[in-house]
C-alpha cells in the first residue's frame, strides 16, 4: 500500500508572495491530518498542487504513489476534493448536485450508498431544494457527499466547516472520524485551532511556512512556560495594562479570560502584582492553568515572526 499523501520540499510563488516554502510531511492511510492556519497561511494553495489543479515551481508531492504533475489524470479518479467555496452547482437540487458528481466519475448514488449512507439521509428530506438554498450545516453535508460520491481513498478538504454553526461543525468531525475509521486518509484545513485537537496529527503553518508537525497532545506538552489565566472587571483596561508591564512575554485575549506569560515566569509574580495595585482592578482573577493547543500555536508563531 502507498502512503496516500507525500510532500517533500514544496515551494510556491505568486510574484513577490511566497504561499509554500518547503513545505514537506506525510499523510498514512487512515489518518486525519489537519492544516492549521490564519487566512493567506498557504492552506488553499497547498491544495491546489495536491489535487492536481495548480503546479508547484519546486518540489514533489505524489498520492498514493502518483505523482501530482505527471499521473494528474490517474489522481483525480481517486481523490475527493472539497474546496473551501463553489463546490455546489447553487441552482441544481440536492439530488441533481449528487447525480452530477456520480455521473463525471462515471459512478451513481446508488453503487456507492454506503459510504454517503450516514450523511445522505440527513439531507434526504431536503433533496427537491435547490443547493442554494440549503442552510451552510446542510450545504456542508452535501458538498461532502458529493466529494465522497465516487468512493475516493484520500479527501482532501479544505476548511470545510468556515462559517458553518458549532453543532454541525461538530457532527461534521464526528463523520470525519467515522470515514477514518474506514480506512480513507483526510487532509483537511481549519482556522479554527480548537478543531486541531480533533485530528491525529497536525501541521501550524504561517507564511507559507510549517512551523510544526505533531500529535495535538505532543505539541501542548512541550509547552514550557507557567501558564496564567487572568481576568478583571474592565477587560480591555487589564489587558492593555498587562501588556505594558515590562516583564510581560506574552498576553492574549481567550474567551472570557486572558492567557499570560511572563519573561521570568513565577519569579514575576510578586512584581506584576506590586504592579497592578495601584491600578485597582475590580474582580481581578489570576489561576495557573495548563496551556491548550491554541496557546501553543500563539507561541510558535510568535516565535517565528520574531526570527
Ligand atoms: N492566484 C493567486 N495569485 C496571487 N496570489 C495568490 C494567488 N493565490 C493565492 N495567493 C496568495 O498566496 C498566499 C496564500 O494564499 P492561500 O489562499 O493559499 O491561503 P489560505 O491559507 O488558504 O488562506 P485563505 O483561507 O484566506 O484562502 C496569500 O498571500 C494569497 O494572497
Amino acid at each position: 500500500m502507498q502512503t496516500p499523501i507525500v510532500v517533500q520540499e514544496v515551494h510556491k510563488n505568486f510574484g513577490e508572495v511566497k504561499a509554500l516554502r518547503d513545505i514537506s510531511f506525510t499523510v498514512n492511510e487512515g489518518e486525519l491530518f489537519g492544516l492549521i492556519g490564519p487566512d493567506g497561511a498557504g492552506k488553499s494553495t497547498l491544495f491546489r498542487i495536491l489535487t492536481t489543479l495548480l503546479l508547484a515551481d519546486k518540489g514533489k508531492a505524489t498520492v498514493n504513489g502518483l505523482d501530482v504533475v505527471k499521473d494528474y489524470k490517474a489522481i483525480r479518479k481517486i481523490v475527493g476534493y472539497m474546496p473551501g467555496r463553489f463546490s455546489l452547482y447553487q441552482d441544481l437540487t440536492v439530488q441533481e448536485n449528487l447525480d452530477f458528481f456520480a455521473t463525471i466519475f462515471n459512478t451513481t448514488v446508488k453503487e456507492n450508498y454506503g459510504l454517503i449512507e450516514e450523511i445522505y439521509v440527513q439531507i434526504a428530506p431536503f433533496k427537491d431544494r435547490p443547493a442554494g438554498k440549503l442552510s451552510g450545516g446542510m450545504k456542508q453535508k452535501l458538498a461532502l457527499c458529493c466529494a465522497l460520491v465516487h468512493k475516493p481513498t484520500v479527501l482532501f478538504l479544505d476548511e470545510p466547516t468556515t462559517g458553518v454553526d458549532p453543532v454541525s461543525r461538530k457532527e461534521f468531525w464526528e463523520m470525519l472520524q467515522r470515514l477514518r475509521q474506514k480506512g480513507i486518509a483526510i487532509l483537511v484545513s481549519t482556522p479554527y485551532m480548537d478543531e486541531a485537537i480533533l485530528c491525529g496529527r497536525v501541521a501550524l503553518i504561517q507564511n507559507g511556512a510549517l512551523l510544526k508537525i505533531d500529535t495535538p497532545q505532543q505539541i501542548t506538552r512541550e509547552f514550557s512556560k507557567p501558564l496564567w489565566a487572568v481576568k478583571a472587571k474592565q477587560m480591555y483596561r487589564l489587558i492593555q495594562d498587562l501588556r505594558s508591564f515590562e516583564d510581560t512575554d506574552s498576553c492574549y485575549a481567550f474567551g472570557e479570560y486572558l492567557h499570560l506569560t511572563l519573561k521570568h515566569g513565577e519569579a514575576d509574580v510578586d512584581k506584576l502584582r506590586a504592579y497592578l495595585q495601584p491600578k485597582g482592578h475590580e474582580q481581578f482573577d489570576m489561576v495557573p492553568i495548563t496551556a491548550g493547543i491554541e496557546d501553543c500555536f500563539m507561541e510558535l508563531m510568535k516565535s517565528e515572526k520574531q526570527q
